[in-house]
């Protein structure tokens, strides 16, 4: 196929590129860079595909008019959840995690916020450099509702995931976001009971968003909070829209990024502690990627589609990195947080086997 030629030859010339799929869509996208630039977004008028980091570091875009686009059938498929790996038995990493989750609880208690969001990465050592185009179809097979990509940069590496939250939708004047949180394994039965902790926890991000969007939107509407099932897990969502009442897409992303599920509350107060105690660097993980003033399959230049970062990993010679993270309150226990962030990793171990 023609899109994974010229994938095969981006790669092979190491100039940037994006090739994503959206939840449900039936198509896929190719933005394959001209140039080897690092083009950097600065004021959110730029036109292409973004992806953002966490915290510090370049907010990097393929400019739309500067790369060959390719639109074609994304692929489909079977693929079984079957040899699912979720005994990871890494003593010293779970140690260390169940150590910050502790510290996370302590800084609750001395009233430093109520919820953080503390994340790790892990290392498997495999090399997925060779097959870049079996990962994509992998995502997009396993993953269908879910927002699947792989992007490469020099300057950056290369980052692939299946997101399931959506950061920021904006379609003629209308707003979308969600919020998202509560993780439990998904058991495939239709009744799902969620304990108070999730709730509250998942209660948290929505006010916030709501509290956020408020100065900047009018007419907010809220969903009730429903069940939201991304692979091995599932979560707690709402979904919320709002009228846009300006044209201010800067301040509307760099008041909701990073929101309370991948952050904490407040906000201020969790990232300054994550930045301190993670003891490690999030990069792109946690940030967000997705199209900026463009929807390519249907031409358009109005429209925005960014999603939150997760179940994402980054691709290096011989290994790959998984960033996994998991919502701290005070009713937090930090044994069931490690093993959450273990059912969220199967997400992109699947596809590694
Ligand atoms: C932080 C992650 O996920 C976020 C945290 C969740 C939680 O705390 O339950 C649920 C969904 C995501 O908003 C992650 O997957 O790394």
């Amino acid at each position: 196929m023609y899109f994974y030629k010229c994938l095969t030859k981006q790669l092979q010339d190491k100039k940037p590129f994006v090739v994503y799929r959206k939840p449900n869509a039936s198509k896929m996208v190719g933005l394959f860079q001209k140039t080897f630039d690092l083009h950097q977004v600065r004021d959110f008028s730029e036109i292409g595909f973004v992806m953002a980091p966490f915290s510090q570091g370049q907010r990097f875009y393929i400019p739309l008019d500067q790369a060959a686009v390719l639109v074609d059938q994304a692929p489909v498929g079977e693929m079984s959840f079957e040899q699912n790996v979720l005994d990871y038995n890494d003593q010293h990493a779970k140690q260390a995690f169940e150590s910050l989750v502790s510290n996370c609880i302590e800084a609750i208690d001395q009233g430093l916020f109520d919820k953080v969001v503390p994340s790790r990465k892990e290392i498997i050592k495999v090399n997925l450099q060779e097959d870049i185009q079996g990962l994509f179809q992998k995502l997009c097979i396993s993953y269908p509702t879910a927002f699947c990509y792989v992007m490469y940069h020099p300057a950056i590496g290369m980052w692939a995931g299946a997101t399931p939250e959506s950061l920021l939708k904006i379609n003629q004047g209308i707003l979308q976001t969600m919020a998202l949180a509560g993780t439990q394994l998904n058991h495939d039965r239709e009744e799902v009971i969620w304990q108070a902790k999730e709730r509250e926890e998942q209660a948290f991000v929505t006010d916030f968003i709501i509290k956020t969007l408020d100065p900047l939107t009018s007419n907010i509407k809220t969903s009730e909070p429903y069940t939201k099932r991304a692979a091995k897990v599932m979560h707690i969502c709402t979904d919320i829209t709002a009228e846009l009442t300006q044209n201010n897409l800067e301040e509307i992303v760099t008041a909701l990024h990073p929101t309370p599920a991948v952050c904490g509350m407040p906000k201020a107060n969790a990232h300054e502690f994550l930045l301190k105690q993670e003891g490690y660097q999030r990069k792109y993980y946690s940030g967000y990627i997705g199209e900026l003033n463009c929807d390519v399959v249907n031409q358009s230049l109005s429209n925005v589609d960014l999603y939150v970062n997760l179940r994402c990993m980054e691709v290096e010679e011989d290994r790959v990195n998984l960033y996994i993270g998991c919502g701290v309150t005070k009713d937090s226990d930090p044994q069931a947080e490690f093993i959450e962030t273990v059912n969220k990793s199967s997400t992109m171990k699947k596809v590694l086997m």
